[in-house]
């Protein structure tokens, strides 16, 4: 079985609590957005292996120390995704970019496809899936399912809030995706949203309804 990572650094929390405020506008939404998904992948990425290089500081040669490994791509799951990418970007700088877009069809839950464009060595990639919110759970599972379709062999999932149903559900299914989240709330209520949770995600950060 794959980790469920709760990351709860207090800025992340602090930030999360602002975050959740219905009076928190779509603007100090965004850069929080923005800010969490940055945190919380900064910790996610402690585990990145490093290699040495010899490299000649002003003074003398030396060896230091440069990371190895796999390279990123970060896949936002559209919309509500792609507010994490920015700041996961400031981050990371060489990650490349896919993009998934799929959306929960009000009535069953359902997650319904309407775009996927993945870099091209999807099998050399390390893969951070990224979405706020992961309630039911079969966006996630959906887009990681997109993924593996077309080669990709390590995934993670990071989301901000998550709830026990949908971890289950992404964990059952992919037991090789460890799931990040910056905080496991209590349920989902009878129209699929995360309680206490933060409403929806995408609404908020793109000011539509
Ligand atoms: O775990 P699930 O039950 O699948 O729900 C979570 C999904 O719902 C939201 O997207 P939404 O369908 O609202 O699309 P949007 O990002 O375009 O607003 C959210 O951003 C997730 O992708
Ligand atoms: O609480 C929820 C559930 C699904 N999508 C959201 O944006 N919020
Ligand atoms: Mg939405």
């Amino acid at each position: 079985m794959s980790k469920l990572v709760v990351v709860d650094h207090p800025m992340i929390q602090h930030k999360l609590s602002i975050l959740r405020d219905k009076n928190t506008g779509s603007r100090e939404f965004r850069a929080l957005v923005k800010e969490i998904g940055m945190l919380m992948v900064y910790e996610i990425t402690r585990d990145l292996p490093l290699e040495e290089i010899e490299i000649e500081t002003p003074v003398t040669k030396t060896r230091a120390k440069v990371l190895a490994g796999k390279k990123l791509a970060v896949v936002p799951i559209l919309r509500a995704g792609l507010g994490m990418v920015d700041g996961i970007l400031e981050l990371i700088p060489a990650a490349k970019v896919g993009h998934i877009g799929l959306y929960r069809d009000p009535e069953t839950l359902k997650p319904v496809e309407y775009f996927c464009k993945l870099p091209q060595d999807v099998e050399e990639r390390e893969f951070l899936v990224v979405d706020p919110m992961l309630a039911t759970g079969g966006s996630a599972e959906a887009a990681i399912q997109l993924l593996k379709d077309r080669g990709a062999k390590n995934i993670r999932l990071v989301c901000l809030v998550g709830c026990p149903e949908g971890v289950k559900m992404v964990q059952e299914a992919h037991p090789d995706v460890d799931v990040y989240l910056a905080a496991l709330d209590e349920k989902l209520n009878d129209h699929g949203y995360i309680v206490p949770g933060l409403g929806d995600a995408g609404d908020r950060i793109f000011g539509t309804k």
